[in-house]
């Protein structure tokens, strides 16, 4: 039989080897088509992945480009905020260089304070509660190693170690001071106690702050620093001019007791680039409204009257005076005197293309009818008195408020370079 088959299989050698392949192949088949079959599967749901892949990528790519976009803005906002060089600066050896203190030094007046101070090369340390100030006004010194900014409120007391104390934080403007009467007499008060322990137990140079508005609505004119002033101690200006005075005779107090070194400044009216778009005083107020051609605002009749002071003027008579061996009030203003109606017509001159209405409002409750200052001190001890013309004065706060009007309109502020800029810091 294995005979048989075996002479079958050489006589027809030919068709068992096409059978043997045939029965391979189907073999084959069958075996193949499960992997076959899951590969197509798989290769699908590859491609199908794939596809979702791509998507997704997509969208974190259009995601990243929004938030590059995004950091881009903010790194040009930072970029015209924040210059990479700092304003020159003297050179002064340890000896004459001194740790000075600026209460509110990132207001208005302390921020061109601290400007000349910076720039005389001390060493500065800027304290401040930002209720008007804003780290704006002082950021182009920020990082300078002569320089240290704290957020603090004098109301609480403060330890540091310095030889000199400028004391200007108060709000200062009549909306702002009278938004919160209470916290006006109490930085005043608690917060100039504080700044005078401060000086006493460092044994530093104290200056005060005060104000023309110590002489109330005067009855004598010009104001001389002998007048002793004629104050509502009740009226909606007494938390800021009660204060004022009180802050005066704490550092006679402390004079007398302990011994402390104590100027005091009699500020009037002031007015230069960094005052606030809604600081509601008559100088940005009649040129904003000017410069929007909306009408300008007299309060009362018009016939008030201010003598307006530029702000580098006032630097250069508190600098003097912290320096000088004087110890009784000084005044430190612009002896030239507008009344106020005058004064609206100056700024629609001084604005090009004014045309702006003058509307009276009802007027404003114990407004001191005139004020001028007597310098007869200062010129005399000081060697002090006013160089910068309200013409030339009120240009440049023009141009500051435009810029204003300018960057508040715009989302991304205009690139204007501000690098080594010792002229204009602002
Ligand atoms: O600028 C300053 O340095 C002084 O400003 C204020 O004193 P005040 O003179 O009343 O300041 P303004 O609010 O500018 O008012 C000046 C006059 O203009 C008037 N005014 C003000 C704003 C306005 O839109 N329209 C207007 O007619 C006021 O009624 C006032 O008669 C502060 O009380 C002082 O401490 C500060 O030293």
């Amino acid at each position: 039989m294995r005979y048989s088959v075996y002479n079958f299989v050489i006589k027809h050698q030919r068709g068992t080897i096409v059978c043997l392949l045939f029965l391979c192949l189907l073999a084959g088949y069958h075996l193949l088509q499960p992997i076959l079959n899951y590969d197509m599967d798989s290769k699908a749901k590859t491609e199908e992945k794939s596809i979702r892949n791509q998507r997704d990528v997509f969208n974190e790519i259009s995601l990243l480009k929004n938030k590059i976009s995004e950091l881009e803005i903010s790194l040009e906002q930072a970029e015209f905020r924040i210059p990479k060089t700092f304003p020159n600066i003297k050179f002064l050896n340890y000896k004459d260089r001194k740790r000075i203190l600026v209460t509110g030094g990132a207001g208005f007046v302390g921020s061109h304070l601290v400007d000349y101070l910076m720039k005389e090369g001390h060493e500065v340390i800027v304290v401040d509660n930002f209720f008007t100030g804003r780290k704006r006004n002082v950021e182009h010194w920020i990082g300078h190693g002569n320089f240290e900014l704290i957020h603090h409120d004098i109301v609480n007391p403060l330890l540091i170690e310095v030889d000199e104390i400028y004391h200007l934080a108060s709000p200062a403007s009549p909306p702002h001071y009278m938004l919160n009467p209470v916290k006006t007499i109490k930085t005043n008060t608690v917060g100039t106690i504080n700044m005078l322990g401060l000086a006493r137990r460092v044994n530093a140079r104290i200056l005060i702050a005060s104000t023309s508005e110590v002489y109330g609505d005067p009855e004598i004119h010009p104001q001389s620093e002998s007048y002793w002033g004629h104050v509502n101690p009740i009226g909606p200006r007494a938390c800021y001019d009660e204060g004022k005075r009180v802050a005066e005779t704490l550092s006679y107090a402390y004079a007398k007791q302990e011994k402390v070194q104590v100027r005091v400044a009699r500020i009037f009216n002031t007015y230069g680039p960094r005052m606030h778009m809604n600081d509601g005083r008559v100088v940005s107020n009649f040129i904003l409204q000017a410069l929007q051609n909306e009408s300008i605002t007299i309060y009362g009749h018009g016939k008030q009257t201010r003598s307006f002071q530029y702000v580098t003027d006032l630097v250069d008579g508190l600098v003097a005076l912290m320096n000088s061996s004087y110890t009784l009030p000084i005044n430190l203003g612009n002896p030239i005197e507008h009344n106020i109606d005058e004064f609206a017509q100056i700024i629609k001159s001084i604005v090009n293309g004014a045309d702006s209405s003058i509307r009276y409002l009802p007027a404003v409750e114990d407004d001191p009818q005139r004020r001028r200052p007597d310098i007869t001190r200062a010129k005399k001890y000081l060697n002090w008195e006013p160089k910068v013309s309200l013409d030339t004065g009120l240009r440049k706060a023009v141009e500051y408020f435009r810029r204003e009007i300018l960057r508040s309109s715009m989302p991304i502020f205009p690139k204007v370079s501000r690098r080594n800029s010792d002229k204009e810091l602002w």
